[in-house]
């Protein structure tokens, strides 16, 4: 492979990236200076033990800067994947001596005179064109990355297209219930005034509570009102530390970290132990906090039972305000179905939610993959929704795995404790209401959460016909629809059952 074809499939692989319209411009003008140890133009690797070294030249001095700040860590990385060698990489102006003003290709003057909603920018940040024109062409006459607000509006727009919210975060979208109230109230307070009410914001809960969505919940609030924001993991803050490190770049991490309005840090528990990445984000914090932005922070678990974090972080994450959210209680996950089925413009019967929310109670991304995998199986099977193909799509599914161990012993006992009655009562002659009721209950849940015939239900209960179960199980499905009260109380022992 020579030089010319390795820079080309560089530059098909750069494509995967949004490169700004500059950038572009002048890395298609540039081409890889042949390495000192090739006779014919072809590159020996396999000598290259060592690594090999790479100079890039370019048209002009601005594109010598900015391909050297901005875009060298990436074409490294890409022609070492393309190589299989490590690769240095350095950037060289092919009219040094020409002043760097006179170097500004016509494509790149166009740029500077665009806005940057024209330069192809996601709009995450807000930048008025005429700060952005102003700053851009101050950078492009100066020559160099010098001062902080130049990288501060160039590192900015790249910033934008790696900043990611997710659309369907937002407050508007967020159910909330006593499980959640403290974390969604703070973060609204935090998203309509940032730096001045809890700072830090510390949000904590298990897996699959709504983190990650009240966090994109503020940021989206933070665009709106035109400020910088900056959603990263700490597993990206991490990486990009180790770039900084390597690349010898941690001037322009901090200037990229210490120029926004909103930080939002997700998962931070898993920069424990890390020093660098602690170290720095102990400044990071403290240029932020020091300058009144705001910092949210989310975690799986409370600063104090973060192990191996340093003790002066620790102690900054509590400065603010923590807030725990809970598992959603049962009617919170019927609403949060009952919502993400209306936004799936997929009606489903209470029924039908009762019976999902009874079944996944601690992670509400699970309770989206049931909603899902019941659309999938009802469109696949082509068949009407009811309760039992909600069963089906979820047994099928491996969801329920508690549910196939579960007996009619076991069930009936279940519904007799709820009720303060006894297994025995059930299963004898005795009519009164306060038996007769569980009884039939009983006999409905094993029907529905067993294989057992209508015949065994009856032999089970003290040797009842077939006819008397399905009565009871019909007489309990009509019931359940004009009565919430005992629908809840059905789900209660489900929930009771699936927890034992
Ligand atoms: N209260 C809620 N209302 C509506 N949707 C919610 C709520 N809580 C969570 N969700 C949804 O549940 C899914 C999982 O939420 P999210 O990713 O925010 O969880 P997390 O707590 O960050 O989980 P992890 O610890 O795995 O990162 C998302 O699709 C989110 O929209």
């Amino acid at each position: 492979m020579n030089t010319a074809t390795i820079w080309r499939t560089t530059l098909e692989r750069l494509e995967q990236t949004a490169v700004d319209a500059d950038s572009k411009a002048w890395l298609q003008d540039a081409h890889l200076a042949s390495v000192p140890y090739l006779d014919d133009g072809d590159i020996a690797l396999d000598q290259a033990d060592q690594g090999v070294h790479f100079t890039l030249q370019v048209p002009n001095t601005q594109a010598c800067n900015v391909i050297n700040n901005r875009w060298r860590p990436s074409l490294e990385e890409i022609l070492t994947e393309i190589t299989g060698q490590v690769v240095t990489l350095s950037v060289s102006s092919e009219d040094k001596g020409l002043p760097a003003a006179q170097n500004i290709s016509t494509e790149a003057q166009a740029a500077t005179q665009r806005s940057p909603a024209q330069n192809n920018y996601t709009a995450y940040f807000d930048i008025s064109p005429h700060q952005s024109t102003q700053a851009e062409l101050q950078y492009m006459t100066s020559g160099s990355m010098a001062t902080l607000e130049d990288w501060d509006n160039e590192q900015r727009a790249n910033m934008l297209m790696h900043n990611r919210l997710n659309p369907r975060y937002t407050f508007e979208a967020f159910i909330v219930g006593n499980s959640n109230r403290l974390a969604h109230a703070a973060s609204l307070a935090v998203a309509e005034a940032p730096g001045e009410s809890y700072n830090p914001l510390f949000l904590y809960g298990g897996v699959g509570l709504g983190k990650t969505h009240l966090l994109h919940a503020i940021g989206h609030l933070g665009v709106q009102t035109g400020l910088a924001v900056l959603y990263v993991s700490s597993e990206q803050f991490t990486n990009e530390i180790v770039n900084a490190i390597r690349y010898r770049t941690t001037e322009e991490f901090r200037a990229k970290y210490r120029s926004v309005d909103i930080l939002l840090v997700d998962d931070i528990q898993f920069i424990a132990g890390k020093e660098s990445t602690e170290e720095e984000f102990f400044h990071t914090f403290n240029s932020l906090h020091e300058m009144s932005k705001q910092i949210v922070i989310c975690s799986d678990r409370p600063p104090k039972a973060i192990v191996s974090l340093e003790e002066r972080l620790r102690s900054r994450f509590e400065w603010g305000l923590i807030a725990d959210i809970q598992p959603p209680d049962l009617e919170t996950r019927m609403a949060i179905l009952r919502v993400k089925s209306d936004l799936l413009n997929y009606p489903i019967p209470d029924e039908i939610i009762a019976y999902i929310a009874s079944r996944v109670q601690t992670n509400i991304r699970e309770l989206e993959g049931c909603l899902n995998r019941l659309m999938a199986y009802q469109q696949l099977h082509h068949t009407d929704l009811t309760l039992d193909v909600a069963r089906a799509a979820m047994s099928s599914l491996g969801n329920d795995n508690r549910e196939a161990s579960l007996n009619g012993r076991q069930i009936a006992e279940a519904v007799a404790d709820y009720y303060h009655t006894s297994l025995e009562a059930m299963r004898g002659k005795q009519r009164d209401k306060h038996i007769v009721m569980p009884r039939q209950i009983a006999m409905y849940l094993i029907r529905q959460e067993t294989q057992a015939s209508l015949l065994e239900i009856g032999q089970f209960f003290g040797g009842r016909d077939h006819s008397t179960v399905l009565h009871a199980c019909e007489k309990i499905e009509r019931t359940l629809n004009l009565n919430p009260g005992l629908r809840r109380e059905i789900i209660a022992i489900r929930e009771q059952l699936l927890r034992e």
